[in-house]
């Protein structure tokens, strides 16, 4: 069988980066997919916005919406406290297996579990199923129009409570506009939009945090 690009990804950095360093894993990710075949990572750019987001919040419990091949995942976990927990939801079986060896790799294995499943059908089992009591920090990467309903579920499952972060990718390109327009019409969350790229790409980009305020 061909390989897919996801596993010609995987297999770049399983040649290249150094094993348990997830900070080679990162930049061996953005080496391949600035120089040879784009991918949708969050990138170096958006990357370290998100970075400095999770140096100021200090979260220890997470979740993201779209694992894809690990690359947020990794970036995330390496700044995680020892205690820290990143719960990372994945619709697409390819994806998740290519992703699960990525975080593997890097080293951040205890730090990262991959649900594999619909967001919709995930997050209402996220209390009873997977021990979480609220949601420090939620990275939304995944359909976007999903990160509307998604976030109602959140709300809906008593998942966020005051302080909870939302960071959104993408919410200019591919574009989140529902998403948007609830959010920062809800005097609930305090929005802040981050101007950026698409990754690997010229074209302009912004992430959205958006703090609950209960
Ligand atoms: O669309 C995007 N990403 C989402 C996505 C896309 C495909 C598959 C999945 C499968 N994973 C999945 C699905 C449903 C799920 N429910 N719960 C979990 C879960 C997980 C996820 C995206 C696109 C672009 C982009 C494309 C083209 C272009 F020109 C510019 C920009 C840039 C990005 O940074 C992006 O993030
Ligand atoms: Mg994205």
């Amino acid at each position: 069988m061909a390989q897919s690009k996801e596993e010609r990804i995987l297999n770049f950095v399983l040649q290249n980066a150094v094993k348990g360093d997830p900070q080679s894993v990162v930049d061996t990710i953005d080496k391949y997919c600035s120089q040879k075949e784009w991918a949708m990572n969050v990138g170096d750019e958006k990357g370290l916005i998100l970075d400095k987001i999770l140096e100021e919040t200090k979260p220890s419990v997470l979740l993201e919406l779209g694992t894809y091949c690990g690359y947020s995942a990794v970036r995330i976990a390496r700044l995680l406290k020892p205690s820290a927990r990143l719960l990372t939801i994945e619709f697409n079986p390819d994806f998740a297996a290519v992703a699960k060896q990525m975080i593997e790799f890097a080293g951040v294995q205890d730090k990262v579990k991959i649900l594999e499943g619909p967001s919709e059908t995930i997050i209402p089992q996220l209390k009873k199923k997977h021990e979480v009591d609220t949601l420090d920090f939620v990275f939304l990467d995944h359909w976007k129009d999903r990160y509307l309903p998604d976030t109602m579920l959140l709300l809906e499952h008593g998942l966020l409570r005051k302080g909870s972060v939302i960071l959104a990718d993408n919410v200019i390109c591919p574009g989140a506009p529902e998403f948007i327009k609830y959010i920062r019409n809800n005097n609930s969350f305090e929005c802040t939009n981050y101007p950026s790229h698409v990754e690997y790409m010229k074209v302009k980009d912004a992430m959205e945090k958006a703090v609950f305020l209960g």
